[in-house]
């Protein structure tokens, strides 16, 4: 009987000769194998998206390798692993042929080129996302339909969401894309009243297979935008397309929006990405070095992926900034030449905000609790309290995200930011006592 591994290997092989290679990087390489016992081999996947899509259209293929091997029939079993998911490889594999046609179409619905699957790097804050991204890509209009993404800023939506156009294009070169910001979509809505071609405009908006749909909480407050929304959602959605769409919070947390569209939105799937880890945020230096053919040390890049960790945009401007300051000195990148580039860089970043941590601390101290049992799990009144207040102010005093907020409190659900919230703006109003601490902590917090 051929070992684990071998088998493994050769399932790889014959999973590249028939998936592209977006799709072998979010099923194949995001999978291990675990054991292979009594003729079941047990393979661990990211989460239960990656499960579905094994089980419906890659399993069957483990069955026949494992004949083909063997001589006997293997069964495949998936488990879900939370903490799996490593940062994927740089790629090494050949450039994708992507047609002229399709190219030209890429224009056409304002895709930026450059954010594709190969160029986007998988990482445990954003695997579900772009797994899903992917499914959709490939199957548009069936699986999830609307497909919503949400998290803080400059994390990947709009590169995921551009991503499923280009993919959808290589698939269907004939395919119709539109890409749109909500500011847009509601710049061609009220130029289309006052120029009166409310036609055109419906003609352009509900004769595509696929409406992207960025930052779509700037709807709120414009009713007569959001009501034409709701009328080109629902004929896309009858007509079977595809419907991808983005934004900083959940839909039921925009302000004004109206509950049709809250209701709507969650026809689908709503996937969050969270901010990426060290190791995630060094993956994507590297490929956007190698990108730029930059020769940086390892050492360097991982300095710089340790001074940015919420915000991808500003950790690729960190490596611009680094790269322009060596120019100018010109010197080659090393870690002390982008201390020195970075240093003006931390202030602006901060913004003289107080942050996450700082809030923990001070509520520590004023509780006289442990920062580790104030991130940790344990249910006790005398931690759960401090901990909610924590969150409470954490999320009234900063710009985070309430991805964020959870994972800097051992990575706690944006949910249990919400919850803890509300809980605590509620005692403000019936509890003196909390409210007199609340108030006592944020004065010396902003003091
Ligand atoms: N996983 C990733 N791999 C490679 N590059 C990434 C990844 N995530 C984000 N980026 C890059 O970070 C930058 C910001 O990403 P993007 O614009 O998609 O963020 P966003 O979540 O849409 O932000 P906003 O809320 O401001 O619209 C882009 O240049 C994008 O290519």
């Amino acid at each position: 009987m051929p070992n684990i591994e071998y088998i493994w290997k050769e399932l790889e092989d014959s999973y590249r000769t028939i998936l592209t290679t977006p799709s072998f990087n979010a099923w194949i390489e995001q999978a291990r194998p675990v054991s292979l016992e009594n003729n079941q081999l047990t393979i661990e996947v990211p989460s239960t998206l990656h499960k579905e899509y094994w089980e419906k259209n890659l399993a069957s293929k483990i069955v026949e390798t494992g004949f083909r091997l063997t001589g006997e029939e293997i069964t495949p079993q998936f488990i879900i692993h939370n903490e799996l998911a490593s940062p994927s490889e740089p790629l090494k594999k050949e450039e994708p042929l992507i047609s002229d046609i399709t190219k030209q179409n890429s224009k056409k619905a304002l895709l930026n080129p450059k954010y594709t699957f190969d160029t986007f790097v998988i990482g445990k804050g954003n695997q579900m996302a772009h797994a899903a991204a992917l499914v959709v890509a490939e199957d548009p209009g069936s699986t999830y339909n609307p497909l919503f993404f949400y998290g803080g800023v400059g994390l990947g939506k709009t590169h995921l969401m551009h991503a499923i156009g280009h993919q959808m294009l290589v698939n269907t070169p004939s395919a119709k894309v539109k890409y749109v910001s909500s500011e847009s979509f509601a710049n061609d809505f009220i130029n289309s009243i006052q120029n009166r071609t409310s036609e055109a405009f419906r003609q352009e908006y509900r004769n595509v297979d696929l409406l992207l749909v960025d930052d779509i909480q700037f709807f709120a407050d414009k009713e007569g935008t959001q009501e034409e929304f709701f009328h080109t959602f629902n004929s896309l959605y009858n007509e079977g397309r595809q419907i991808v769409l983005t934004s900083d919070r959940l839909p039921n947390e925009i302000p004004k929006l109206q509950e049709r569209l809250v209701s709507r939105f969650a026809w689908g799937l709503s996937v969050d990405i969270t901010p990426p880890d060290l190791e995630t945020r060094i993956a994507i230096l590297r490929k956007k070095a190698d990108a730029e053919r930059l020769e940086i040390p390892d050492d360097t890049l991982s300095y710089i992926a340790g001074q940015i960790d919420s915000n991808i945009r500003e950790l690729e401007g960190a490596l611009v900034r680094v790269q322009a300051f060596a120019t100018m000195q010109g010197n080659d990148i090393s870690t002390s030449l982008a201390a020195d580039a970075l240093k003006t860089l931390k202030p602006a970043t901060q913004n003289n905000q107080l942050s996450i941590l700082t809030i923990q601390e001070e509520v520590c101290n004023y509780y006289h609790v442990q920062l580790k049992d104030l991130k940790g799990k344990k249910r006790v009144k005398s931690i759960v309290v401090p901990r909610q207040i924590s969150m409470f102010l954490a999320r009234e005093l900063t710009d985070n995200s309430l991805p964020k907020i959870g994972a800097e409190f051992g990575g706690k659900d944006h949910t249990t930011v919400i919850h803890a919230h509300e809980k605590i703006q509620q005692l403000m109003v019936k509890d003196m006592t909390i409210q007199k601490e609340v108030t006592e902590i944020k004065n010396h917090l902003l003091s």
